[in-house]
């Protein structure tokens, strides 16, 4: 028998002072908040809109939500989902799951389970108060902070659309070395649009003020492990051996929309205009998740804005990508696997449909943090210890992270290099200022 090497243990809130224990005892009783507060500042528009059916919908919702906000607080075990959408059935397996993990000695409980388990559950939680509820069942309540972010990122958006502009008109007569330099640009300003994300500053602003372009070359010693030259060896044989087949298929799994999402389209359209890649299939969520991700409706509304924008550059890039979507060559997809708890290493198992759709890929990018998380199981792993150990045997296709540290796990470091860091910086991991380019393979 082949030895199984045992994996470390879920990050959790059981380790009484780690960042996990920090966001379940403060950062999400704090996003709950506003959540209960948005639905009470949207309680006119529910009535004009509703009635007072409306009204009563919204006061079920706060009351659910007041609920879960205090057996988050007093550690209460999780219960089973009580509602009708179609991930129920999976959510509850999962609990059992989790009951038979601490061999019933006590119930799966907020601070006693993994992180990730919860986390996602709070959120999952927050989608049945509002889907329990018609007619506000639709509503998403992150979607002002969105608009926010993306509205507060303009001058970023301006300056990062009139850069790819003015590189689109001479493309075509770039050599492959500056091909390579323009690809490794927009990786980083992808990379880095992952510091703009909403749930880790619990829905307090963040987004990006000046631009993206003009910083790069300072942040590169905070890239603590750089795969790019991989990626673009990947790219350029990919393209060589399809050269007639016309068929390679990058995918972007998106994280957070506002400017992050904006610099993704940047790089997507790049990889198109270069002949890099001849489709992008972008991964969005099917309900709103950890405060910023792109649901479908952030993903059109975003492309509409810019589109309509009173700026040339802005509204040139939204018509393309309009175009792109037209012709087919831009996907938009979602899955319900994208907002189950489950880590990546068990999608093959319980999403057969999505890991057979991903290994027709030639490229997987994952962007920010919780997508990091779910890569390498949310785990207490050694920092030294390899990527594609981490992703314990999650390799539908070659796939790469584009993520800012914003939660203690980090894998495939070199020796001692955590360490340092660590000693100078004990805020490191968490702090949204270090970055990696992580690739793997898939062999
Ligand atoms: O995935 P993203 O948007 O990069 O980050 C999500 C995040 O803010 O949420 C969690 C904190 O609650 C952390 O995992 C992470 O920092
Ligand atoms: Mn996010």
């Amino acid at each position: 028998m082949a030895a199984v090497t045992a994996l470390p243990v879920s990050l959790s809130g059981r380790f009484k002072g780690s960042f996990a224990y920090f966001t379940i005892k403060d950062r999400l009783p704090q996003i709950l908040t506003k959540v209960i507060d948005t639905l009470h500042r949207h309680k006119n528009e529910f009535f004009e809109e509703h009635g007072e059916k409306g009204v009563e919908a919204e006061k079920r919702a706060i009351s659910l939500l007041s609920k879960l906000r205090n057996e988050l607080q007093t550690d209460k075990p999780v219960t089973p989902l009580e509602d009708e959408l179609p991930d129920a059935a999976l959510w509850n397996q999962h609990l059992d799951y989790q009951r038979n993990l601490s061999n019933g000695s006590r119930e799966p409980s907020w601070f006693q389970s993994p992180w990730l388990y919860v986390e996602c559950y709070m959120y999952r939680r927050i989608q049945a108060a509002l889907a329990q509820n018609p007619p506000i069942d639709n509503f998403d309540v992150f979607k002002e902070g969105k608009v926010q972010n993306f509205f507060e990122s303009q001058e970023a958006v301006i300056a990062l659309c009139t850069y790819f502009q003015e590189l689109l008109k001479n493309i075509k007569d770039l050599d492959e070395k500056q091909l390579q330099e323009e690809l490794f640009k927009l990786l980083q300003v992808s990379l880095w649009g992952n510091k703009c994300d909403l749930s880790f500053s619990a829905g307090e602003g963040s987004s990006q003020k000046s631009s993206p372009l003009l910083s790069l070359e300072n942040l590169i010693p905070y890239i603590l492990v750089n795969d790019m030259e991989e990626l673009w060896s990947l790219l350029v044989n990919a393209k060589k051996r399809n050269a007639e087949k016309s068929n390679v298929r990058v995918d972007i799994i998106l994280d957070n929309a506002g400017f992050e999402l904006v610099t993704d389209f940047v790089l997507a359209d790049f990889l198109l205009s270069s002949k890099l890649a001849d489709e992008v299939h972008f991964h969005g969520k099917s309900i709103p998740w950890y405060v910023s991700d792109t649901t479908k409706h952030d993903f059109n509304w975003t492309i509409k804005q810019l589109q309509s924008a009173n700026h040339m550059w802005m509204s040139r890039c939204g018509i393309n990508w309009e175009g792109n979507l037209k012709k087919g060559v831009w996907v938009y997809r979602d899955h319900m696997f994208w907002t189950l708890p489950h880590d990546f290493s068990s999608m093959a198992e319980v999403a057969p449909d999505l890991y057979a759709d991903l290994q027709k890929s030639s490229l997987l990018l994952f962007k920010g943090d919780l997508n990091y998380r779910k890569l390498t199981g949310d785990k207490k792993w050694e920092y030294t210890v390899p990527f594609h150990q981490a992703l314990n045997k999650f390799r539908p296709a070659p796939l790469c992270s584009l993520r800012t540290l914003k939660s203690d796990t980090q894998v495939g470091l070199k020796p001692g290099q955590g360490e340092q860091i660590q000693a100078s910086e004990p805020e490191w991991m968490t702090s949204g200022k270090y970055g990696v380019v992580q690739f793997d393979a898939a062999l």
